[in-house]
């Protein structure tokens, strides 16, 4: 192995577990598995094969299916956790048996109720107990983020003399910041006789949210392996995400020069695999995988990323495993990204006028929506530009009362030819009850032929589009209106279907009477 080559060992199967609620079957586990073998993970720990029946068989099925990567079972430094190990190990290509015991003076004092020289005794053992079954050994001072620094290099020393292959120095409680991390891997690298017989590993924990930053501190100090797990599941706040140190190891070549095997394209689907199956969604800002990690919405950067991808991304969505980057259409976004979407959705507008009309429109709808979806502007645009229809009748005020055991009652203020009118009706609901009001005022003698309403994108902030078509003397025209209102929406839409049945430019081509 290069000495620029960072070992990735994901843990989502076993550290990933431990956060609770996490729990997953053997099934599950082995379809996660079998994705993290497709990203070219190096190492995954499949389990602690003492745990339970369940997580025995776990490592063990993974053991039996998973080639490509080296399977790994969590162990105390125990004789019976250690013989468990190997035995789910059995059917592995590769096999690793990970044993630790912890060396903070907390955990020894107060947990292990040992002393320090019975803990390097009991880690002694452990290792030479994982290489009557494996070669592949790897040794963890469990809470090495809170140990001495004299201890550590004593134990691990002898854990290397004993035949540990791989040395991890887990920050157990996420209580390390960067700069000290940092430091305590490079003084162990250096203080310690032994230390190049050894990959040196690093496990932290996200309780300050440093669990990236303290791993990458590491790598940058000679740590070659880190453990992580997919979407930084794990242990109350978490483990390092192995999405977060993949990318920063490839993103800041330029600072770190090492590398890793991992095909950064499944990434995404990965993600999306290990969230669907423990029910943890992803945070939309969450880094590399949420939604939003590569999706911009202002105005200034969509313009910037149109012009000039680099100009707001610093790695391709694509690269991940994400389609493309994402231009969200909202209240922030500007012009440019405007017409940029309307030209993929093949709508081009004659003059820079009508673009601006649209353009004000599409502001006041972003005012009331979240974000504004293709079919929001496709309704939006048609809204546009039919503008150089006359408008004889056009929506001046209306209010609709419904409540129930009561008939329901609409208000409606049009203004029709230049002057204002105000007219009132009951009906079968309110829609029923505006149609009459409407009615009552434009006389139009009109046969409503179809009501319908379409919510155009989902959630309760959605745009509802009605489509109203009236028949007149053997003449059909079908209105249509879009509003967050379904009541507002569907006046505008009859409104809109007057409006085509009384105009003379429809009258003249009837064929273009169907909008
Ligand atoms: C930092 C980490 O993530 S460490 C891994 C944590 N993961 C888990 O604990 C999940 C799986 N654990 C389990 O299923 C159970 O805890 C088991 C099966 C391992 C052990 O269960 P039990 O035998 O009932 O013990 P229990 O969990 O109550 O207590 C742990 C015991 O292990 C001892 N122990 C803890 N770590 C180690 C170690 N590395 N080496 C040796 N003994 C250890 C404790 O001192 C305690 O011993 P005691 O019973 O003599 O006081
Ligand atoms: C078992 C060890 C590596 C661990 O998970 C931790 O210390 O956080
Ligand atoms: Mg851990």
């Amino acid at each position: 192995m290069s000495e620029n080559q960072v070992i990735i060992f994901d843990t989502t199967l076993r550290d990933g577990e431990q956060s609770p609620g996490a729990s997953m079957t053997r099934e599950e586990k082995l379809r996660i598995a079998r994705a993290l073998e497709k990203m070219r993970v190096d190492v995954i720990e499949a389990g602690f094969a003492m745990a339970s029946p369940g997580d025995f068989e776990s490592v063990k099925s993974i053991a039996g299916h998973i080639k490509d990567s080296v399977i790994c079972s969590l162990a105390r430094a125990l004789d019976a956790d250690i013989d468990r190990a190997a035995e789910a190990l059995k059917p592995a290509n590769s096999a690793r048996i990970h044993t630790f015991i912890a060396t903070s003076p907390i955990h020894m004092q107060y947990k292990l109720r040992m002393t320090p020289e019975q803990v390097i005794d009991q880690a002694v053992h452990a290792v030479k107990r994982v290489r009557n079954h494996v070669e592949d050994v790897e040794f963890s001072c469990e809470d090495a983020g809170r140990s001495e620094l004299d201890f550590l290099c004593r134990i691990i020393e002898a854990a290397i003399n004993a035949g540990a292959k791989t040395i991890n120095i887990p920050d157990t409680v996420g209580y390390a910041i960067p700069h000290q991390f940092s430091e305590t891997i490079s003084q162990l690298l250096n203080r310690i006789p032994n230390a190049d017989k050894a990959v040196f590993s690093v496990h932290c924990h996200n309780d300050l949210g440093l669990a990236v930053a303290n791993s990458i501190a590491a790598v940058a100090n000679g740590a070659r392996q880190v453990e992580c797990t997919i979407n930084g599941l794990g242990e109350r706040a978490g483990n390092a995400s192995l999405e977060e140190i993949v990318m920063a190891i490839k993103t800041r070549h330029d600072l770190l020069n090492v590398d890793t095997k991992v095909d950064t394209t499944q990434i995404v689907p990965t993600s999306r695999l290990v969230s669907s199956i423990t029910g943890f969604s992803v945070q939309p800002n969450k880094a590399i995988v949420g939604a939003n990690a590569f999706a911009h919405e202002a105005g200034i950067h969509q313009d910037g990323v149109l012009k000039h991808r680099e100009t707001y991304e610093i790695m391709r969505a694509e690269d991940v495993g994400w389609n493309a980057n994402k231009m969200v259409l909202g209240k922030h976004s500007g012009r440019n990204a405007f017409r940029a979407r309307l030209v993929e959705l093949g709508i081009e507008f004659e003059s820079d006028a009508e673009l601006a009309v649209a353009f004000g429109k599409f502001k006041e709808l972003a005012d009331k929506k979240h974000e504004i979806y293709d079919e929001d502007l496709q309704a939006l645009v048609s809204d546009t530009q039919h503008s150089e229809l006359v408008e004889n009748y056009r929506l001046v005020s209306l209010e609709a009362y419904s409540k129930t055991g009561e008939t329901p009652i609409a208000h409606v203020t049009l203004e029709i030819d230049g002057s204002e009118q105000t007219a009132s009706e009951q009906g079968d609901g309110p829609v029923d009850a505006i149609f009459k009001a409407i009615e009552k005022m434009a006389c139009s003698n009109a046969n409503l032929q179809l009501y319908s309403v379409n919510a155009i994108t989902g959630g309760t902030d959605s745009q509802g589009e009605v489509t109203v078509r009236l028949e007149r003397d053997g003449r059909i025209v079908n209105g249509s209106g879009a509003d967050t209102d379904i009541v507002i929406a569907s006046a505008k839409a009859y409104i809109n279907a007057l409006n085509l049945i009384t105009s003379d430019a429809y009258r003249a081509h009837p064929q273009a009477a169907d909008v």
